[in-house]
């Protein structure tokens, strides 16, 4: 079973256990995770100090069904306290340098870019990739963000191998997958410990990877943002100078919920929607390349439409395109020319031009910050 299997299946080990106030363990705010990593699962809770007699019973459980999940190669529940002033200290990732408080001046990067999804394992990551190679394809300088500390997948879906260089002017060189400039936070951090980082760590260690990572000039950045709407996501909606956020959704009801969720998060803090993608969409048979609409269709445009929210398309459920992600190949790069290779570019192509008709500025800064 594949890691993305696996998370499937920890998710539904949890299914039915709750918090002591009685919040579903999986709706939780202060719950981080389950995140799978080479077949371990490992979950984080966030309680205060006081709370941690009355969520020992809860953390044991949760372990124990973790545990029990067929494939698994561990399991692992933490209680996590957050200490006062914790969130103030960003982890140090190697640089040597005095941590970043404040976001910093993206000034060679043009339009900034958030890949969404309200729900984990929509395929969020895939679509940022190929978006981001789309937008390659159109001859546009392009880098890609996994802000996805808990869980991510950049390194997989590009084949990075290996540690980003140190320049001599001791910031980190992103690095080079299929013409793209590449970060990762999975490059970095070793991921149990990031397992624990709440929010404003999150945040933190986002911000270093904006400052401390020499991007260069880019055309776009495209972040691709942890699955979810919780602390860790508003916290990088709101202190990045997004441009906009593209939403990811499967079509089932469940996600579009979560999807919904993700939309009203960007407006909240005033960030535009820049398009909906509606991933495996529908399920294109290997064997007798028929089409099928498993959970319906059109679930995600009507969504977009109800929102007011730009509609890119839909994303078939295909073996080709799993292969390919799986494998550190991307279908754009593998096959710019077939028929996913050109939805993505198609898809880019309009991001690019509802970017460029935006009005935004065209030296990028990052609030909070002084340029
Ligand atoms: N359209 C598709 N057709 C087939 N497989 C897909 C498609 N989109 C994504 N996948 C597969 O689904 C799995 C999850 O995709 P991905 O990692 O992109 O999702 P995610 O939303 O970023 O997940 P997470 O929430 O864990 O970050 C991967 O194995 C990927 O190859």
């Amino acid at each position: 079973m594949d890691d993305a299997d696996l998370l499937a299946t920890a998710r539904k080990a949890l299914v039915g256990l709750a918090l002591p106030d009685g919040t579903p363990l999986l709706e939780a705010g202060t719950v981080s995770g389950p995140v799978v990593s080479g077949g371990r699962i490992s979950l984080a809770i966030s309680i205060t100090a006081e709370d941690a007699a009355s969520y020992a019973d809860i953390r044991s459980r949760a372990e124990t069904a973790l545990r029990m999940v067929p494939g698994g190669d561990g399991a692992i529940v933490v209680l996590t306290a957050e200490k006062q002033g914790a969130a103030a200290a960003p982890p140090d990732l190697g640089t040597g340098k005095a941590p970043v408080a404040k976001p910093p001046v993206l000034s060679g990067v043009r339009h900034v870019v958030a890949v969404a999804s309200g729900k984990g394992g929509v395929g969020k990551s895939t679509t940022s990739v190929n978006l981001a190679l789309g937008l390659r394809s159109l001859g546009l300088k392009v880098g890609i963000l996994d802000a996805d500390i808990h869980g991510p997948s950049l390194p997989t879906l590009l084949a990075l191998h290996g540690r980003p260089r140190l320049g001599k002017d001791r910031r980190l060189r992103p690095m080079q997958a299929f013409g793209l400039q590449a970060m990762s936070m999975g490059l970095m951090v070793d991921q149990e410990t990031a397992m624990v980082w709440r929010g404003p760590m999150v945040m933190s260690a986002i911000t270093q990877m904006l400052s401390d990572v020499d991007w260069g000039n880019l055309d776009v950045l495209i972040i691709d943002m942890p699955p979810g709407t919780g602390d860790a996501q508003l916290a990088i909606a709101q202190g990045t100078d997004l441009a906009g956020a593209v939403i990811v959704s499967t079509p089932q009801d469940l996600a579009l919920i979560d999807a919904r969720r993700g939309i009203a998060m960007f407006r909240k803090v005033d960030v535009p929607i820049l398009g909906v993608i509606e991933n495996m969409a529908h399920f294109i048979c290997p064997d007798c390349g028929g089409r099928h609409t498993l959970f319906g269709e059109g679930g995600a445009q009507a969504e977009a439409r109800r929102l007011g929210a730009p509609y890119l398309g839909a994303v078939p459920l295909t073996m080709e395109l799993r292969r390919a992600s799986d494998s550190g190949q991307p279908i754009v790069a593998l096959d710019p020319d077939g028929a996913l290779g050109q939805l993505y570019s198609g898809m880019a192509r309009t991001l690019w031009s509802t970017l460029e008709a935006a009005p935004h500025t065209d030296q990028k800064t990052l609030k909070g910050v002084n340029p």
